[in-house]
Order: structure tokens, then sequence, then C-alpha cells
């Protein structure tokens, strides 16, 4: 087997005249957390809504464990175990905590409609196994206490947990996070990288995060990409990339 789990090739987007994704590769390993930066408008969430099938690329290829998904819609990117956070998190923010635990599990549970419709035996088990995993991912976050919330009327920090919650519960091989750390004070950014780190050791998850926190960027990353305009100027270990002059005068701009 190998250790790459995502390839990109030569992925391109255009928008009309502008070329926002400019033959970008990267690779990202089993495992791995690995983080794409760079200043405002570099490209970044292009790259992740193509890799998430947000975006159908204007070229370029997108493997999965070995498997094309360029082009294919998210709900099918999402079937070969990709899921994906959003800038603004993204709940249903009229059911309570745990029916968004629920709603997250449908695409899994797998038992037909008529079980369904009869209440069968079948449907029972998977929908206890769905309250079961919904509890266990409520407690892994530290919000059962909100279970019966709204989700809109939770904290904000509490918010971007359980939207982690919901992408984690379908059991994901790659979890995408857009700036996890937007609108976080410092503490619950602390809990975040905690939180990070703890979901690649103990689910086999790999990480591939956009964030502007380079705190958190620098203290969760095996690896860091540097786009700007479009292009990634270089990739490498935390350490290598923050005294990269290539990357200061990227952020820095001219003197
Ligand atoms: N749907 C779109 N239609 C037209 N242009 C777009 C679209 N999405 C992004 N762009 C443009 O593509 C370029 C790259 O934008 P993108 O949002 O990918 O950058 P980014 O690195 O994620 O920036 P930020 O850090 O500000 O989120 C920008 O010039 C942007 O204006």
């Amino acid at each position: 087997m190998s250790d790459v789990l995502l390839e990109v090739s030569e992925l391109t987007m255009r928008f009309g005249g502008l070329l926002a994704v400019d033959q970008v590769a990267f690779q990202v390993k089993r495992d791995e957390v690995f983080a794409i930066i760079g200043p405002n408008g570099a490209g970044k969430t292009t790259v992740f809504n193509c890799v998430g099938g947000f975006y159908k690329p204007s070229s370029g290829n997108i493997m999965m464990d070995g498997r094309p998904i360029s082009g294919l819609p998210s709900h099918k990117v999402a079937q070969q175990g990709l899921v994906r956070t959003f800038q603004n998190v993204r709940l249903f923010k009229n059911l309570t905590v745990l029916e968004n635990l629920l709603v997250a599990q449908h695409t899994r549970i797998q038992t037909g409609l008529l079980p369904g419709l009869l209440k069968l035996p079948s449907y029972r088990k998977s929908e206890d196994d769905a309250l079961q995993r919904a509890g266990e991912w409520l407690d892994f976050m530290g919000i059962r206490e909100y279970a019966n919330r709204e989700a809109g009327n939770l904290a904000y920090g509490h918010q971007r947990r359980l939207e982690i919650a919901r992408c984690m519960i379908t059991k994901p091989r790659l979890l995408m996070l857009d700036e996890p750390a937007a609108g976080l004070n410092p503490q619950e950014k602390r809990e975040l990288q905690q939180l990070i780190d703890q979901l690649r050791r103990e689910f086999d998850v790999a990480v591939l995060l956009i964030e502007h926190d380079m705190s958190l960027v620098m203290g969760v990353s095996d690896r860091i990409m540097v786009m700007e305009n479009g292009r990634p100027i270089t990739t490498g270990l935390p350490a290598e990339v923050r005294v990269d002059p290539r990357v200061i005068k990227a952020y820095l701009g001219e003197e």
C-alpha cells in the first residue's frame, strides 16, 4: 500500500480570464497533517474547492488512494473518505446538536427504504448504532451537555467542534479544515491544536489544512505548502518554511 493518500497533479483552475490555480501539485500522506498557506488571493480556497468536489477543475488530476476523483461532485468525493469543514461554520442551525450528528450518518446507514418504513430490527439496530456513535462524539468533543440545544445557539467554538465531529462521524480518511482557527480565542486555538493532534493519532485520519494562524500551522503541521499567485512557491517542514526568504517575501512584499 502506497503511503500517499491524496495526490494532486497539474491542477489548474481558471475563472474567465483569471488563472486562480496554476499547475499545482502536492501529495498528502496517510496520517499526515499537510497545510496550505499563502497571502490572500493565493488560490488556497480554490485548491480546496477543487479537491473537495465543489469546483470542477479546468485541468489536472486528483487521486484519492489511487482513484481519480477530479470533477466528481462533493457527495461522491465524501464517499471516497474525504470530507471538509467551511471557513464560516456550516451546520443545520435549526436542528439540535445531536440531530446534526445523526443526519451526518445518513449516507452511511444502508438498510434501505422498506426496513425503515416497517421499522424492521435491522433498521432499529442501525439507528441505535448511529445514536451511540453520536454520543461518543459528543463526549469526545466535550459538548454532550448541549446535545439537545439548537446548533445555531452554541458558542462559536463549540459550533466548530460540532462541525468537525460531523465530519469525523463519517469515518473519513482525509479531513479538510478550511481556516478552523478563524473566530476562535487563544484558549480555543490551543484546544484546536490538541484536537487535530488527537484526531490524527487516534483515528488514522490525514488532515489537509488551510489556515492563516501561523502559530497553529507551525504547531500542528508535518509539512506546509506555500502558495502565491496561484502557484506553490515551496513545500517543506515548518522549520524550513518559516525561514524561507521566498515565503517571507510573499507575506511581507517587496521592501
Ligand atoms: N468563484 C470565483 N469566481 C471568480 N474568481 C474567483 C472565484 N473564487 C476565487 N476567485 C479568485 O481566485 C483567486 C484565488 O482566490 P482564493 O479564494 O482561492 O484565494 P485564497 O488563497 O483562498 O485567499 P484567502 O486567504 O483570502 O481566502 C482570487 O483572485 C479570487 O478573487
